[in-house]
């Protein structure tokens, strides 16, 4: 389970993240929307430790992932695999990941095969497409078995097929009873895969609920834009452009 509590932080002038606090249950697929900058990556990147916060917390499992013996294990992420380094083959990156969680290369191989990579197991990072580097990210993110999924993103840059391949995973990791947290913009797709979404705008809660307690006829869009209002910071402009 994930929970942030008054979780804020700061970039020098630049407020990420402010008195943030919401829970992500075991068992449940959590969506975690907003506008862009609205600091969704920053909240998932202290979650996972690998940013302090400036105060208040944030814990999985009932502590912040740094108390945690091994952490692989409890947490398996997804941020930006563009910045996977791209040297590697993926079967050896995968090994590489495992042998640091003192975790057989079996597991690795056997993900490559779960992910539909075993056929690129000998190609370079740096060669793979966006949609294959996600796939090698959630492989990576498996490795440990851990009980928490945090993916930012995943379905980004994946076709159809792998974005359906998604939607089963996280269906299946929510079933296993782990909790997984879900970042997109995607509404439709969102609105087929969690149980519950929580809504942020300029790194505050604008508010969070089940999917479930939708009234009838409303989308998640519907809802989201509702709370997103006004929340916005970046948005086209609608002068200066021409409409032809
Ligand atoms: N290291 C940093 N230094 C300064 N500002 C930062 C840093 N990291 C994030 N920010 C700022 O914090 C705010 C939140 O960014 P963040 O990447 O968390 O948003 P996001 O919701 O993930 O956005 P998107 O949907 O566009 O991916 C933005 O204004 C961003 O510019």
């Amino acid at each position: 389970m994930i929970e942030t509590l008054r979780l804020t932080k700061r970039h020098r002038a630049v407020t990420a993240v402010e008195d943030l606090s919401f829970s992500a249950p075991d068992g449940q697929v959590t969506g975690f929307v907003g506008p862009n900058g609205s600091g969704k990556t920053s909240t998932m990147r202290m979650v996972v430790g690998l940013d302090r916060p400036t105060s208040g917390s944030a814990t999985v499992d009932g502590r912040p992932l740094r108390d945690h013996r091994s952490p692989q294990r409890v947490v398996g992420v997804v941020l930006d695999v563009r910045n996977t380094p791209g040297g590697m083959t993926t079967r050896a990156h995968l090994r590489w990941l495992a042998a640091a969680g003192r975790i057989p290369d079996r597991r690795a191989d056997d993900l490559l095969e779960e992910v539909g990579l075993a056929s690129a197991a000998s190609r370079r990072i740096g060669a793979l497409s966006l949609g294959m580097r996600q796939r090698l990210g959630i492989a990576a993110a498996l490795l440990g078995d851990p009980g928490t999924l945090v993916l930012d993103e995943p379905v980004n840059g994946l076709d159809l097929d792998g974005v359906r391949w998604v939607r089963h995973l996280v269906r299946r990791l929510a079933a296993e009873g782990r909790c997984v947290l879900v970042s997109s913009h995607i509404m439709a797709e969102l609105q087929q895969t969690v149980d519950r979404v929580v809504v942020i705008g300029a790194g505050r809660l604008l508010g969070q609920f089940d999917i479930g307690d939708l009234s009838e006829g409303t989308s998640l869009e519907d809802a989201y834009l509702t709370l997103a209002a006004g929340a916005a910071q970046y948005r086209a402009g609608t002068t200066g452009g021409s409409s032809r």
